[in-house]
């Protein structure tokens, strides 16, 4: 279980996060929702300890890892793909896959396992990264993240901006990665992929969670609620 307890996050003096709790078992999908600015990309940050938490905890299989360096992180089985996706421009899409495997053990996932997931990357295999399509530096990033092999992947927004026939690429391989026994913690801010992919949800506004539940509690006023959310609803 990878855990926030009570987290509280600043950005210089302005309070981002407010005493937010969220557990992510293994195994499942859980969707992170709200709208712009709710916080959802911070309380990524502050699970992968890529920012430091003014108040609260942060615990892994009920380990306190609140302290723990991003580097560190990532070595015990936490990965992030961020919005940005930072894939290096001046290599190669293989290059990129290769760089992830130099730090760290091999484990069940390779380059050629990568591959499998996104067929098309191994087609653009020798392409630079500057010259890869939005939904290609997306693919290398989340095949990137897989070569650390976690057991908590956390994905932030990884279907913006794309063409539906890639979010349906992007779609499989998230099932396809949480069916091979990795926990995905998902954020988007349009509510269409969460609703498909997983089977819990939290709901963020101002830095706080207002809602949490089970795909099973989304009633028709919530679901309205919900799918409104990228067109700028408020929650
Ligand atoms: N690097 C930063 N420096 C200062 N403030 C920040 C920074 N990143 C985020 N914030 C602020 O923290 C709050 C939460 O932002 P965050 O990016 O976590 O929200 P979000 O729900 O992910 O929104 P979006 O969908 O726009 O990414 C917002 O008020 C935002 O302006």
């Amino acid at each position: 279980m990878l855990e926030l307890a009570d987290a509280d996050v600043f950005y210089g003096k302005a309070q981002a996060l407010h005493g937010i709790s969220i557990a992510c078992a293994p195994n499942e999908v859980l969707a992170l929702v709200g709208r712009n600015g709710a916080g959802k990309s911070t309380t990524l940050r502050a699970m992968m300890g890529q920012i430091p938490l003014r108040q609260g905890q942060r615990t892994l299989d009920g380990a306190d890892i609140t302290g723990l360096s991003l580097p560190d992180s990532s070595r015990r089985s936490i990965a992030l793909v961020p919005d940005s996706r930072d894939i290096i421009g001046g290599l190669s899409a293989e290059e990129n896959l290769l760089l992830a495997t130099l730090s760290h053990p091999p484990g069940h996932w390779t380059i050629e396992r990568v591959y499998s997931l996104f067929p098309r990357l191994r087609e653009r295999r020798r392409a630079q990264g500057t010259s890869l399509s939005g939904g290609e530096q997306q693919m290398l990033a989340i095949g990137r993240a897989l070569l650390t092999n976690p057991r908590y992947l956390l994905l932030d927004e990884p279907t913006e901006g794309l063409a539906p026939v890639i979010i349906e690429q992007i779609v499989a391989a998230i099932e396809f990665v949480s069916r091979s026994g990795v926990a995905v913690l998902l954020v988007e801010q349009n509510f269409r992929v969460p609703r498909r992919v997983a089977k819990r949800f939290c709901l963020l506004d101002s830095g706080r969670v207002v809602w949490s539940g089970g795909r099973d509690q989304i009633d028709d006023r919530l679901e309205a609620m919900l799918s409104g959310l990228h067109e700028g609803t408020h929650a």
